[in-house]
């Protein structure tokens, strides 16, 4: 049930596939059988995964490219940022990178995200690949062909949407990644459930212990149903029209709380943050019970998240969620649950909703 490949289609048609895999070795292949021999490949990644992960991939395809070039970043959400772009272009250029060149991203989410933008814009766009290495990326990021940077600290306000050719992810690269980051990856995969799969979620419920423990099928149970999830959203909605807004679940307040921590909090973890408001504001409207809530709660805790939020004022939470991309006609798109399983998107949660949601997660 659990196959090592899914495809993704992109306007009907199969488009990529994710490739889940218990070492880098299949990397090789895979490039081959998408005819990706005989090119110059441009690795970019930060500097955590460049220590561990870097050469083995250089020497995996070396042999088969015509040329194969690194670009390392420090490691973090401060880069991801036009100014590392700039420095990527350049390198670009310096090396007379073509049309038929390839990006690879490898790394976490932050370096999925500015690759595939580089990817994006580099010549009008060139391929790029994504090899994700933190759970984040392999669950959620590197699916869906959303790229960007943050802007004056706002979250990916320049970006663009561009579908990667092949997401090859290793499951063992998770064993380096640290328990923090970990969890952090767990939040955006409990959204998932929260917004698509009650029995996902109960699943997840049920497993906390055997995924803390990192145990292999587990996890490639969880990334697959996740992948899965995520795929079946940008299948239906690539550009973000309408449903694809679901995976904002968490966001609106999440982004503000990412933005005004100066990204002291890693992403999943203002994520966890924005779930409670948001699950308490349906609560407060009668759609899940305190039961609901509680057990929405409590999951978050089992895998060390954050919970509440001290030093920020709920004023200036709000008044920044209004500055994030999710406006329609000035009203907030926001999400919140119908039911554990099924989300919904609603413009009429008002500014006093909001505040009561956030006052709940500063007690
Ligand atoms: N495009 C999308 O659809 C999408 C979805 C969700 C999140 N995001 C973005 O993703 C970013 C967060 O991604 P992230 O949580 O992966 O953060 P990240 O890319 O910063 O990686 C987290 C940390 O883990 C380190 N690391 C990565 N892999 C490792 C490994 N295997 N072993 C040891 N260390 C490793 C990195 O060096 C980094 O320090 C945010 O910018 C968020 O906005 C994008
Ligand atoms: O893929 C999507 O669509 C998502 O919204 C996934 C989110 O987890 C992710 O954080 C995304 O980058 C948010 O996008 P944004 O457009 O709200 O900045
Ligand atoms: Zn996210």
């Amino acid at each position: 049930m659990y196959q090592d490949k899914i495809i993704v289609n992109y306007e009907s048609k199969p488009a990529y596939s994710i490739l889940l895999k218990k070492d880098f070795t299949g990397l090789k292949e895979a490039l081959l059988n998408l005819g990706l021999q005989n090119r110059r490949f441009l690795v970019i990644t930060d500097s955590n995964v460049e220590k561990i992960y870097l050469k083995e991939c250089m020497d995996l395809i070396g042999p088969i490219s015509r040329g194969i070039y690194s670009f390392t970043f420090e490691a973090g959400e401060n880069s991801k940022n036009l100014e590392t772009v700039k420095l990527v272009y350049n390198k670009l250029i310096a090396k007379k990178f073509d049309r038929n060149d390839i990006i690879l991203a490898l790394g976490g989410g932050v370096t999925g995200d500015l690759a595939g933008f580089v990817a994006s814009t580099y010549l009008r766009g060139i391929d790029f690949i994504q090899i994700p290495t933190t759970l984040l990326a392999m669950a959620d990021s590197s699916i869906g062909g959303k790229t960007g940077v943050d802007f004056m600290a706002y979250k990916n306000m320049i970006g663009a949407f561009h579908q990667p050719k092949l997401v090859y992810m290793n499951l063992s690269s998770l064993k380096t990644l640290p328990k923090r980051e970990f969890n952090a990856g767990i939040s955006e995969i409990i959204k998932h459930g929260l917004i698509k799969d009650a029995d996902f979620y109960k699943w997840l419920q049920d497993n906390i212990t055997n995924i803390q423990s990192l145990d292999y099928e587990t996890l490639k149970q969880m990334v697959y149903r996740s992948c899965m999830i995520k795929k079946k959203v940008v299948e239906e909605d690539p550009k973000e029209k309408g449903d694809r807004a679901l995976l904002n679940f968490g966001h609106t307040i999440g982004h503000a709380i990412e933005k005004l921590m100066d990204f002291q909090l890693l992403h999943g973890e203002c994520v966890a943050v924005g779930m409670i408001c948001a699950a308490y504001i349906s609560n407060k409207r009668g759609f899940i019970s305190n039961d609901e809530l509680e057990c929405i709660y409590k999951i978050i805790e089992a895998f060390n998240l954050p919970t509440s939020i001290k030093d920020l004022s709920s004023e200036e939470i709000y008044h920044v969620t209004r500055l994030d991309k999710k406006m329609e006609s000035d009203k907030i798109k926001f999400i919140y649950l119908e039911s554990i399983g099924r989300a919904i998107i609603d413009t009429s949660v008002s500014k006093d909703e909001m505040i009561e949601a956030i006052n709940y997660v500063q007690n």
